[in-house]
């Protein structure tokens, strides 16, 4: 079976890229199985910055194919806040309960209809000898006024899926699969995929 390794640490994206590939007959690993390999800074500009630092350097230091996922919430009314900068933007910790406290928190007042919203992703693929490439996925909502649902991982309570009247984190995760940002881009990403094996 063909492994293909996902640049990160992030147990959320992790289960989500283990579900979507491995029907497809190819074992995930995850930076959380290969604990040696160092953290990638995010010094990129953009998601698809982002996604192609991780992928390349996990890449180059693996000898390995390598798929990259930089992605995050992107609210209108905080003029794309959180975006690039959504693991972290109520501090190093990476909590998600203090990032959901902090966007609706920063967004009291918002009328219903001005609280709309995107999850981004941006993949990156990267292999030795290959030039790397990426795609982007998106999906449409709205920002809730308090969390709702217990499935998913990040601002999934808080993100009304436009289509499904129902939170990211109120649908069950095989559902998620199929609508998410990442779900998404992983469609144009098949595409691309035989020439990286
Ligand atoms: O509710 C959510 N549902 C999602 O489906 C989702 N996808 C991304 N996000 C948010 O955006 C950050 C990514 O930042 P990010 O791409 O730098 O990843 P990360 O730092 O968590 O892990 P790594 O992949 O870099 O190791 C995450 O932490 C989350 O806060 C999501 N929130
Ligand atoms: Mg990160």
């Amino acid at each position: 079976m063909s492994q293909i390794i996902i640049a990160t640490r992030n147990e959320g994206k992790a289960a989500e890229f283990k579900a979507l590939f491995e029907p497809k007959g190819l074992q995930v690993a995850s930076l959380n199985e290969l604990p040696d390999l160092p953290e990638v800074e995010e010094t990129g500009h953009s998601f698809e910055e982002n996604a192609i630092l991780k992928a390349e350097i996990i890449s180059k230091l693996t000898g390995k194919p390598v798929i990259a996922d930089d992605s995050g919430l992107s609210v209108d009314s905080l003029g794309g806040e959180p975006g690039i900068y959504s693991a972290r933007y109520a501090g190093e910790e990476k909590d998600d309960a203090a990032n959901i406290e902090k966007v609706l928190e920063s967004m009291k007042g918002v009328e219903k209809d001005q609280r709309t919203a995107r999850f981004r992703c941006a993949l990156a693929i990267a292999a030795p000898g290959k030039e790397t490439k990426t795609v982007e996925g998106s999906v449409e909502g709205y920002i809730t006024e308090k969390p709702e649902g217990l499935h998913g991982f990040g601002y999934d309570p808080i993100f009304l899926v436009k289509d499904k009247g129902a939170t990211m984190a109120q649908i069950s995760p095989e559902e998620k699969n199929k609508i998410s940002h990442r779900a998404d881009a992983l469609k144009k990403l098949e595409k691309l995929i035989g020439e990286y094996f």
